[in-house]
């Protein structure tokens, strides 16, 4: 297996040659947003400066230009994540807006008053409220499959509370607070042998392990461009086309229209139907550079490293004395959580920071989660391909000060 060249990753990355108070940076909050390599930057900068302007109806070149990079980074996503056809990846501004999409058009269309949507202990906001939201307006309801003590997520506890009533499961991939990763093909393959679709929310996923549609025969896949060294404002909706084929729009404007009158409009199929008004052009192109750039790398080898990390950050905040983490599932992504006796999450973040080190503080849109562990708020040290070894001691390290401040 090839090893990853995390110094020659890292001179990709303009941003993480700085100092933070005097110490060099430790950028350790990836699961809430990674950084941008050169490339990306590059890309977007050159859309903007030689051949940017308005996609789709132009007649002129700059607009024919600039439609052949933003469907060309359509193909390029639409392969990253092995989709059958580019067709079915749909831009949206994130993860949220993707699963706000699939519970506004799919959920209003074929969940029925008193369906169940079947989400878990580890779901974030985004894939918590938008159901909350679609029971409040149409009267379906909501069950919550229980996570395990150490943060792991049973596939029999899921797939025991799929039931006749069930109209769709919604999913993390992996849970952003805890790094558990969920046994989404045997939770699929027990849905579906239920007749029941399955939505992911992918969000945690394709930075860090290949993500195959197909083969973990999903029906749609919600992810975010600026967790994966991509930027803001795009995101996807990765559908299955018989689905997507169905479903009424999700917003009306301009470019998901064949026609207008005052007495009707048509709407065009997928991925434009779904993509009312001037789409995130510069973004869409940034996130297709994204996924170039990432391609370049062994992604085994990236998950190898990631997982060095996770083992070694485990192994040194394990024998601090008081800090406890939270989720300590296998396998488990580069995450750590944890909280320590007699120190506040927000204490603990300021004083690693002054120490160079970002880390989240917080309940990381994933209150419900941290309420079933009884608290309010972890520390969380989330890792990413440019991360290392002399990055965990410089987090250890500085909460070894707070120990010796608070303990
Ligand atoms: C599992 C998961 N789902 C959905 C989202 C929402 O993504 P967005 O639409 O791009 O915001 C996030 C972002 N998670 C975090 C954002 O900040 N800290 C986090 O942990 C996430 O981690």
């Amino acid at each position: 297996r090839n090893t990853l060249d995390v110094e020659r990753v890292r001179a990709d990355f303009p941003i993480l040659h700085q100092e933070i108070y005097g110490k060099p940076l430790a950028y350790l909050d990836n699961a809430a947003s990674s950084q941008k390599p050169r490339p990306v930057i590059n890309a977007m900068t050159e859309a903007m400066e030689s051949y940017y302007a308005n996609v789709h109806r132009g007649v002129h070149r700059l607009s024919q230009v600039s439609t052949d990079h933003y469907e060309g980074a359509r193909e390029t996503i639409a392969r990253f994540i092995n989709a059958p056809k580019s067709d079915e990846v749909i831009f949206t501004r994130g993860a949220t807006e993707a699963i706000n999409l699939v519970a506004s058009s799919y959920g209003r269309a074929f969940l029925k008053p008193g369906q169940e949507v079947l989400i878990t202990e580890l779901e974030h906001h985004a894939n918590i409220v938008p159901w909350q939201m679609l029971r409040d307006q149409l009267g379906i309801k909501l069950r919550v499959a229980p996570v395990d003590d150490d943060g792991t997520l049973r596939a029999e506890a899921v797939t025991e509370l799929i039931g006749e009533n069930t109209g769709l499961v919604a999913i993390a991939h992996i849970s952003n607070a805890l790094g558990t990763i969920v046994p989404l093909q045997e939770i699929t393959a027990a849905a579906h042998a239920k007749g029941v679709p399955v939505l992911v929310d992918g969000c945690q996923a394709p930075p860090h392990q290949k993500v195959d549609v197909q083969a973990l025969g999903v029906d749609f896949y919600a992810f975010s461009g600026h967790k994966m060294y991509g930027p803001t404002g795009i995101g996807v909706l990765w559908g299955r086309w018989d689905l997507l084929k169905k479903m009424p729009p999700y917003q009306g404007g301009g470019e998901m229209i064949y026609s207008v009158t005052f007495e009707k409009s048509t709407f065009k199929e997928p991925p434009h139907g779904f993509e009312a008004g001037t789409p995130a052009i510069v973004e869409a192109i940034g996130l297709g550079a994204a996924v170039d750039w990432l391609s370049g790398h062994d992604l085994d080898a990236v998950a190898a490293h990631e997982h060095k990390l996770l083992a070694y950050a485990t192994e040194r905040l394990s024998a601090i004395e008081g800090l406890n983490i939270i989720g300590r599932a296998e396998p488990k992504a580069a995450i750590v959580s944890f909280t320590m006796d007699q120190a506040h999450p927000h204490d603990i973040g300021t004083i690693v920071d002054r120490a160079g080190v970002a880390v989240r503080a917080g309940h990381h849109c994933a209150q419900p989660l941290m309420e079933r562990y009884g608290l309010s708020a972890t520390v969380r040290a989330s890792f990413g391909i440019y991360n290392t070894e002399q990055e965990v001691d410089q987090l250890a390290d500085a909460l070894q000060v707070v120990k010796e401040l608070f303990g």
